[in-house]
């Protein structure tokens, strides 16, 4: 297995400090995320996970540090970020196969490619059949795989995904963290995942950063090297879930 040192780092996160005037949220924080990597990131409410991928971009500025993508200041405009989030974000006015279009004509991608692109997704995610049906004639799980494939079909440079299962019962969300990863494998995408669901977290990532209440910093980073697809009762699964339950205890 390659390790992390031997991995080309996609993200570095350097010395990144934001402050809403008197409130210290992050507070000199470094990390890498590495190329093809699945990072979750967990921490207490209102620690400054959002912030962090809004300054990521560049929805708001950083106070101190710097992020960069590839080696350069991370960019929208540049870089091809995706983002999941937990909100439902279909365009409902738009049918499954136009909303994963949508991201690639704004891009101006050749219309072969886009044509190409959105077949691999409507097969990635099962939904060919449903390609000219409407939000909402489709079920929540059926609908966020539309936004999953809208994400994925970007090829982003980095994908972000925001508490994307919050919302969803536990069965579903089940099935859509399979998902994810099978697509996530398959296209060897670099993903960050926020969750509050420790659990979650354990099944998903290589590797979990934990993070401290305000002002945040980085309280422990844990590998999580264990084979796919996970089973919750491995006693190696539960151990690594305890440790972190046991870290984050004090929030
Ligand atoms: N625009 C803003 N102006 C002032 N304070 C803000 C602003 N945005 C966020 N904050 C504060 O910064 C802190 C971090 O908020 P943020 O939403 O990033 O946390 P979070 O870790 O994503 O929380 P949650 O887990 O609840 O989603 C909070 O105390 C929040 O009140």
């Amino acid at each position: 297995m390659t390790t992390n040192n031997q991995r080309k780092a996609k993200v570095e996160v350097r010395n990144l400090t934001k402050r809403f005037d008197d409130l210290l949220v992050l507070n000199d924080i470094s990390f890498n995320v590495y190329q093809g990597e699945f990072l979750c990131i967990v921490g207490p409410t209102g620690c400054g996970k959002t912030t962090f991928l809004n300054v990521l971009c560049k929805l708001i500025p950083a106070t101190a540090g710097e992020i960069l993508i590839d080696g350069e200041p991370a960019n929208p405009r540049k870089h091809n970020l995706a983002f999941v989030f937990q909100e439902p974000s279909t365009m409902p006015w738009k049918t499954v196969e136009q909303n994963i279009r949508f991201g690639l004509e704004v891009k101006k991608l050749p219309e072969e490619e886009i044509k190409k692109r959105v077949e691999r997704m409507l097969e990635l995610v099962g939904l060919k059949d449903f390609r000219h049906y409407y939000p909402r004639q489709l079920s929540a799980s059926m609908d966020q795989r539309v936004v999953i494939a809208r994400a994925f079909a970007m090829n982003p440079d980095l994908l972000l995904m925001d508490e994307p299962y919050g919302q969803l019962d536990i069965k579903l969300r089940y099935y859509l963290e399979d998902e994810v990863i099978r697509i996530w494998r398959e296209l060897k995408s670099t993903v960050i995942f926020v969750t509050h669901n420790i659990e979650e977290a354990v099944y998903v990532a290589e590797r979990i950063l934990v993070l401290t209440p305000k002002p945040t910093t980085i309280k422990a980073e844990i590998k999580v090297d264990l084979p796919r697809p996970r089973n919750f009762a491995d006693p190696e699964f539960v151990r690594i879930r305890e440790q972190v339950t046991e870290m984050i205890k004090w929030w």
